[in-house]
């Protein structure tokens, strides 16, 4: 089996007018960083990767994950996760239902309560579980979407300029626990981002859309 996100000759066009075209491999726990200006079509390349791409755009080749290909596959079994600029945390959960939301169905309580509290120690928010989501600070809500979206266990991971809102340390230290994590997992992730830091530092292959 082919491990990895397998982008196979993929082109998107919109009526007469080609957008991108994307032919690379995203190696398990590698980062794809792509980049380009403002409607040079970064996030219509997640929605495709997601399987929710607007039909009024075309597309042509292929794109694989671990060997599966996702043509035709619906978003919900694709086992992707995506973090976004903002977290968006549950309002009306606490932090630890937030987390226990991310668990695969079919664990017992206890064991949703062991991870959940296990997940809160990773993120540097031990006790944080009973806390309501709009009190925590933008760096602890994005520490807990992510851990949120990797308790899902997904097979590859999508960030759209997740960093974006975060001060310079912040963002340092989530796009070291970002990247370490997708590693530890040999995960592929693709990170859409405006600056040029987080491409330095993901350290992987970089993609520019013009
Ligand atoms: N549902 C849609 N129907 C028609 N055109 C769309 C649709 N969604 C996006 N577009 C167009 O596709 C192009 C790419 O948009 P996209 O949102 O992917 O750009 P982007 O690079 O992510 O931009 P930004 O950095 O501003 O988020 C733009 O010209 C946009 O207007």
């Amino acid at each position: 089996m082919s491990k990895g996100l397998h982008f196979q000759g993929v082109r998107i066009a919109h009526g007469t007018t080609a957008l991108l075209s994307v032919d690379t491999v995203v190696a398990p726990g590698e980062v794809l960083t792509v980049m380009g200006p403002s409607g040079s079509g970064k996030s219509t390349l997640l929605n495709l990767v997601m399987g929710g791409l607007a039909p009024s755009f075309q597309t042509t080749g292929c794109i694989s994950l671990d060997g599966r290909d996702l043509t035709g596959v619906p978003p919900e079994a694709r086992h992707i996760g995506i973090l976004y600029q903002d977290p968006l945390l549950f309002p009306h959960l606490d932090v630890a239902s937030n987390l226990a939301f991310g668990l695969p169905r079919g664990c017992s309580r206890a064991a949703r309560r062991e991870m959940v509290a296990d997940a809160l120690k990773q993120i540097n928010l031990d006790g944080f579980g009973p806390r309501d989501p709009s009190t925590l600070s933008g760096g602890q809500a994005a520490r807990v979407a992510l851990m949120r979206t990797l308790l899902s266990r997904p097979c590859a991971l999508l960030l759209d300029e997740p960093f974006s809102k975060l001060d310079t340390e912040l963002r340092a230290q989530m796009r070291e626990l970002v990247f370490g994590r997708a590693r530890d997992a040999a995960i592929p992730v693709v990170l859409v981002t405006h600056d040029e830091a987080d491409a330095a530092a993901a350290g992987g292959e970089v993609i520019r859309l013009d």
